[in-house]
């Protein structure tokens, strides 16, 4: 990942020189053409003093790049002292915002040479923007906060907000209308599904999974209800205006201990006042992203004769509690319990007992765009698999000279490959259909991708974390993007619609629209 790095200085030393820094009181050695003065690290250095002591005076660059990323020298560049004279470094430093060089690192469509038909030049732009404001704004703050398992900060929160990065989350619409977009990279009326994809899938490169659902994943899954269903316009504009501004967050809360992807199953209760004004809502809810900091919990309730899906506000009757997962706290997912809690009756969304097409309706695009964050997980991974081959030496070779870690490799970027087609492919439709028509259309095959894409995710994490060896199951150092990858792809699996029930729905609606013909 690019970093922020300051100037090599600019002492020019001959290898001459650095050969004599190999005492106990000195010690330097050179990586990539450049001099670094451990002397101060020895102690610090997580690989132990040791191994620097019995490189001090030499050059180090295979040994370095054999064991750490570059990315650590981006970080300790205060221990470079100069250059080696009449040598230039050769491993290029990525800067904020760039594209990888290596192949397969980016979809086709960024792959200088390669022409796409889906994408213009308000892509592009918006795709450099929102890179860059990974790079420097979100990757630091990820990195941190999938550690130590706490929540997005509030400066991040508003910075997205001035850039209107929370409003492209929910996608295309009139929600966009008179903001500026990225700082004008596209215009919001020409925003499309595209546009959208590109905004999932770069937010993807924070590289830390429960952060990026704690980057406010409930709103953008929850608001979108809201915004189509409220009955009350006025109440729909504040909350759009509270949560576009950063200054409230929302979640959605429909699974519970007693129904997860079965939605019929819930058990939390909405029961009208006996004066029509008030709901009374008592029950309990699980696994709810964001439910640890939300404001808003737009709830699937249990009504007289069906589902009704209820907005509520957190109030003292609300009780959430933090539920430790696979991934980072910084989630903010939550157990929630609600205790008579009192809800005006126009809170309610869409119609009283009609609530499962109101959680339906909003299912489609959260598969969609967690499909497009998994795919772009899985390219990292195949990223980060190719750079490790070539740099790690076994058996005195690079482990890219193996034929079967090939094979592997193969297999990998073939997925990776299929799945960005074909989400692409689906997008498209997504730009040139109704609301009504992506409703009765795309709920099967974006069912078939979603639960395709996790597949592939499986094998990529299962193969990425053998070619890893050890490494790839340490939090720490080289393989630390793939010992994630293979510990948190199963949300991907899961959320949203668990893989079995998605693939089971793409041919339930496909038995639908069979003709009434015989073989
Ligand atoms: C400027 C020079 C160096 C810096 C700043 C540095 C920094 C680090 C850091 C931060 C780690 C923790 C793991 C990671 O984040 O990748 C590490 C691990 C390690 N380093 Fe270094 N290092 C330097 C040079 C070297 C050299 C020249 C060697 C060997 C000759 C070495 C051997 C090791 C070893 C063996 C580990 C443990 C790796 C593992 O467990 O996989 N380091 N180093």
């Amino acid at each position: 990942m690019a970093q922020k790095t300051s100037q090599t200085p600019t002492r020019k030393l001959t290898r001459a020189e650095v050969a004599k820094n190999n005492t106990e009181d000195s010690v330097w050695c050179i990586i990539d053409h450049k001099v670094y003065d451990v002397t101060d690290f020895l102690d610090a250095h997580p690989g132990g003093s040791v191994v620097l002591q019995q490189v001090a005076g030499q050059d180090a660059t295979s040994a370095f790049y054999n064991l750490h990323r570059h990315e650590v020298l981006q970080k300790y560049q205060s221990l470079c002292i100069g250059t080696v004279e009449g040598e230039e470094p050769e491993v290029v430093d990525p800067r904020p915002g760039d594209l990888s060089t290596v192949p397969y690192g980016e979809p086709l469509w960024l792959t200088p040479a390669y022409k796409s038909p889906y994408y213009g030049e308000s892509h592009r732009r918006l795709q450099r923007a929102v890179r860059t404001f990974v790079d420097e704004d979100i990757y630091p703050e990820a990195q941190e906060k999938e550690l130590d398992g706490s929540y997005i900060s509030q400066g991040l929160v508003d910075k997205m907000a001035r850039n209107n990065m929370l409003a492209m989350r929910l996608g295309p619409g009139k929600h966009l209308h008179g903001r500026e977009l990225m700082g004008g990279a596209v215009d919001p009326q020409e925003f499309d599904y595209f546009h959208d994809l590109i905004v999932a899938q770069e937010l993807t490169r924070g590289m830390a999974r429960g952060f990026q659902d704690g980057n406010m994943a409930g709103m953008m899954i929850s608001l979108t209800a809201v915004r189509q269903w409220a009955n009350d316009a006025a109440l729909r504009d504040r909350l759009t205006h509270e949560c576009l501004t950063g200054k409230k967050y929302m979640c959605l809360a429909i699974t519970e201990a007693f129904a997860g992807s079965d939605v019929a199953g819930i058990r939390t209760t909405a029961k009208k006042t006996a004066d029509g004004k008030h709901y009374i809502i008592n029950g309990t809810k699980k696994w709810i992203t964001n439910g640890m900091f939300a404001d808003y919990f737009v709830t699937a309730c249990k009504t007289e004769k069906g589902i009704s899906v209820i907005i509520v506000p957190r109030d003292d009757n609300v009780e959430t509690k933090r539920i430790k997962t696979s991934y980072s706290t910084a989630a903010g997912t939550a157990f929630i319990q609600f205790e008579n809690v009192k809800v005006p009756v126009n809170h309610l969304l869409g119609k009283e007992d009609n609530g499962f097409i109101v959680v339906m309706s909003n299912f489609n695009h959260e598969r969609w765009a967690i499909t497009g964050q998994v795919i772009r997980w899985m390219r990292t991974v195949v990223e980060e698999c190719l750079k490790w081959t070539h740099q790690r030496i076994v058996f005195g070779k690079p482990l890219i000279t193996q034929p079967v870690i090939r094979q592997k490799l193969a297999k990998m970027i073939s997925m990776t490959e299929a799945c960005q087609s074909w989400i692409e492919s689906i997008t498209y439709q997504m730009c040139n259909m109704s609301y009504a028509q992506q409703s009765k259309l795309l709920g099967g095959p974006i069912g078939f991708l979603k639960s395709y894409s996790t597949r592939c995710a499986h094998e990529i994490a299962d193969d990425a974390v053998n070619i890893f060896g050890g490494r790839g199951i340490t939090q720490s150092g080289m393989g630390r993007v793939v010992e994630q990858f293979h510990r948190i792809y199963k949300f991907d699996a899961i959320l949203g619609g668990a893989e079995e029930v998605l693939a089971d729905l793409g041919v339930r609606q496909a038995m639908k629209q069979m003709p009434k013909a015989m073989l």
